[in-house]
């Protein structure tokens, strides 16, 4: 079943390029750049990878993405993320990048960005992978600063299809950001959003009515609310699904308990994504796999999973 998964055409919808960044070359990178690690090897490092929520996970993340400094480096791990792509038959990705992550450390923007579009353009090119790429505001900071992370963007902004909203869910419900998503989409950005993974329902009526999201990255919450799940059925908002990182983020207990298939029988438009790859034991195939393995998973189920994913790309192939 693995091989026949692997082979299935698919695209993800929901990647943070950061979290694509595997110990190898967190590694390569730190020794490239001369930057110590509190970690003395690769095994060590992933022995760390034990959460029991997301701010465990986030605090990680945001330690191992220091190692990111030059263009090169931002270029090297999105190739590397575009090299896992093409030997899973992912033949088409919209991923995210953290911009803040990088500049509120002294990385200019235009750095970050030109390393990641190289590898975007040389991965079209010569992979035959073509992509869409979305710039994610970080919802622990204020309003102002991601009105700021916008203005650095609008010189490039034929380099993205839409803005996204992550980090840490509680606390920072969809409304904090209405003005900037407002004056993003007046620009002609699509607008994405991370609600329902750890928040409650009503941040998902609040990224659908405030932020206008064209799609809901997680939201395997909305489950709770039958009024919301109507509405997500009826007009078929897609939903980017990431198994693997909702059970190792406690989201749910097991992948036993997890309710996407239950979501794609009732008619939600969901789809399978790997969210934090190298922190979450698996890309998109495993995955797949997973929903195989645990839940039992068909042929068929799997067939209309990629197909949702094909459906709900903000980018014509
Ligand atoms: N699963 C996730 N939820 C929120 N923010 C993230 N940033 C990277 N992965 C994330
Ligand atoms: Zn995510």
């Amino acid at each position: 079943m693995y091989d026949w998964l692997n082979a299935l055409p698919k695209a993800e919808l929901h990647l943070h390029l950061e979290g694509s960044l595997e110990p190898e070359l967190l590694f390569a990178l730190a020794e490239r750049n001369k930057i110590a690690l509190p970690w003395n090897d690769v095994e060590t490092l992933r022995g760390a990878y034990a959460f029991n929520n997301l701010q465990e996970f986030l605090d990680l993340y945001y330690q191992g993405a220091d190692v990111l400094r030059t263009e090169q480096d931002f270029y090297d791990l999105t190739w590397a993320y575009l090299q896992r792509c093409k030997a899973q038959n992912v033949i088409h990705t919209e991923p995210f990048f953290d911009p803040q992550t990088h500049t509120d450390r002294g990385i200019p923007f235009e750095v970050v960005l030109n390393g990641i579009a190289g590898a975007l353009k040389d991965g079209q090119q010569q992979l035959g992978i073509s992509s869409g790429l979305i710039l994610s505001f970080l919802r622990h900071l204020s309003e102002e600063e991601a009105h700021k992370t916008l203005d650095q963007a609008m010189p490039f902004r034929d380099a993205f299809i839409a803005v996204g909203l992550d980090s840490s869910e509680m606390g920072h419900p969809p409304s904090k950001f209405q003005r900037v998503f407002d004056r993003a989409r007046s620009e002609g950005f699509l607008t994405v959003a991370h609600a329902g993974e750890e928040g409650p329902p009503e941040y998902i009526w609040e990224a659908l009515d405030l932020l206008k999201i064209q799609r809901i990255d997680h939201g395997v919450r909305a489950i709770e609310d039958e009024r919301l799940m109507q509405r997500i059925i009826d007009e078929q908002i897609p939903l980017t699904v990431c198994p693997l990182s909702n059970t190792k983020l406690c989201v749910f207990d097991h992948m036993r308990e997890h309710n996407i298939l239950e979501m794609l029988e009732r008619g939600v438009k969901v789809t399978v994504n790997s969210d934090d790859p190298a922190y979450f034991g698996g890309y998109v195939t495993e995955n797949f796999h997973a929903l195989h393995t645990h839940l039992g998973m068909t042929e068929d189920q799997a067939k209309r999973l990629a197909q949702n994913s094909l459906d709900a790309r903000l980018v014509r192939a």
